[in-house]
């Protein structure tokens, strides 16, 4: 039995792993925290969420009383935080000899140039961040397994990245297009006007300048064209993305690349057949679906995933069950 404590419970992807965490019977959650002043410290997670009314634990202001019996108690760390409140607390964790699983992209990079540019930071932490890893669970799971410092990847990157990352040798030097629409939940809980109810409505956001782009650059070895879009549904993402494959390219080549897949029982690929979001919507789940051209050379491939979950918190699940052997 491993216990894990879990760091911006009261947040969207906080409380989609403290359920997954609880159900989860090789796993005892060590506590659940926010902000030493957040409005929400002392209350029940079920009051915040009662769809969680069978989960007991309330939620604990992180003092440093509390950081000390994580340390004591705990043998990972989970930090559904924002990137800025993630970079120090995960270095400090680290450094006590906690597993970290970072649900932020403060350890995305190896690079340590690429933050201020993308995330409006200096990465103070270049020995930590030397031992992250990128948890992309169904490709990196041998270093997944060696490093007690995960970066658990982005939502538009897991669903971009699952569907590319099998085609990447034959890509031709035509960027890949990717086209993805994400539900309102990857923006976070707490409120803002461009988040709410009324505002909402198809369109695109970080046209040729969301941090995304590089994240996926830097996993797939080849520059993309990536545009998210912000749909008026809560929960999901669904990645539509075109890309030319090298002449000579046969169905039978591209079946094969994604044969890689056939032992990875979240993922599902289907030819000629596209996904839907509300069948992966609460799920683990990704679905692929592609099509080829063969008189062009054009294929499209659409990734379905839900952003909490594959996109997020049931990721860094994977990632736990990889890192602990279970
Ligand atoms: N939403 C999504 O689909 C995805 C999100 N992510 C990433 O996961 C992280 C969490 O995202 P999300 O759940 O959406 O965010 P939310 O805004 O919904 O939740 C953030 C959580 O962090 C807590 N928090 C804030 N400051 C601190 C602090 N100093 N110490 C401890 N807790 C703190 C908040 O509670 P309080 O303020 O009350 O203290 C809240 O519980 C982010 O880095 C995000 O980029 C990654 C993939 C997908
Ligand atoms: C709809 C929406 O706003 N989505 C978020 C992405 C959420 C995510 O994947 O989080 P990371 O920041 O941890 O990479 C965005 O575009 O910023």
């Amino acid at each position: 039995m491993k216990s894990i404590a879990i760091i911006g419970a009261s947040g969207y992807t906080g409380a989609q792993i403290t359920s997954l965490i609880d159900a989860d019977n090789n796993l005892v959650i060590q506590g659940l925290y926010v902000s030493e002043n957040s409005l929400d410290k002392g209350k029940p997670l079920s009051e915040l969420y009662p769809t969680y009314s069978h989960i007991s634990q309330s939620l604990s202001p992180l003092s440093a009383e509390a950081k000390a019996l994580i340390v004591k108690q705990a043998d990972g760390v989970v930090l559904a935080t924002d990137h800025a409140v993630s970079l120090h607390l995960a270095a400090w964790f680290f450094e006590q000899g906690l597993a970290v699983f970072d649900l932020s992209g403060a350890y995305r990079f190896s690079d340590t140039t690429q933050y201020p540019k993308w995330y409006g930071f200096e990465h103070d932490y270049p020995e930590v961040l030397s031992h992250a890893v990128y948890g992309l669970a169904e490709w990196n799971a041998a270093q997944i397994a060696d490093s007690k410092m995960i970066a658990v990847p982005g939502c538009y990157p897991t669903a971009s990245l699952t569907a590319l990352k099998p085609l990447s040798s034959l890509l031709t030097a035509v960027l890949p297009v990717i086209n993805a629409v994400s539900g309102v939940t990857g923006a976070g809980r707490k409120a803002q006007l461009n988040t709410s109810f009324c505002e909402v409505s198809l369109t695109p956001y970080g046209v040729l300048g969301h941090r995304h782009q590089p994240e996926i650059v830097t996993q797939l070895g080849q520059e993309v064209i990536f545009t998210p879009h912000l749909g008026n549904f809560k929960r999901g993402i669904l990645a539509t993305i075109t890309v030319q494959l090298k002449a000579g390219t046969t169905e039978a080549d591209i079946k094969a690349a994604y044969a890689v897949y056939d032992d990875a029982p979240l993922i599902t690929v289907k030819q000629n057949q596209f996904p839907k979001v509300d069948d992966v919507t609460n799920t683990p789940n990704c679905h692929l679906g592609w099509k080829f051209d063969p008189q062009t050379g054009y294929l499209v491939v659409a990734s379905a995933i839900d952003n909490l979950m594959k996109g997020a918190a049931s990721q860094a699940l994977q990632c736990i069950k990889i890192h602990f052997k279970y």
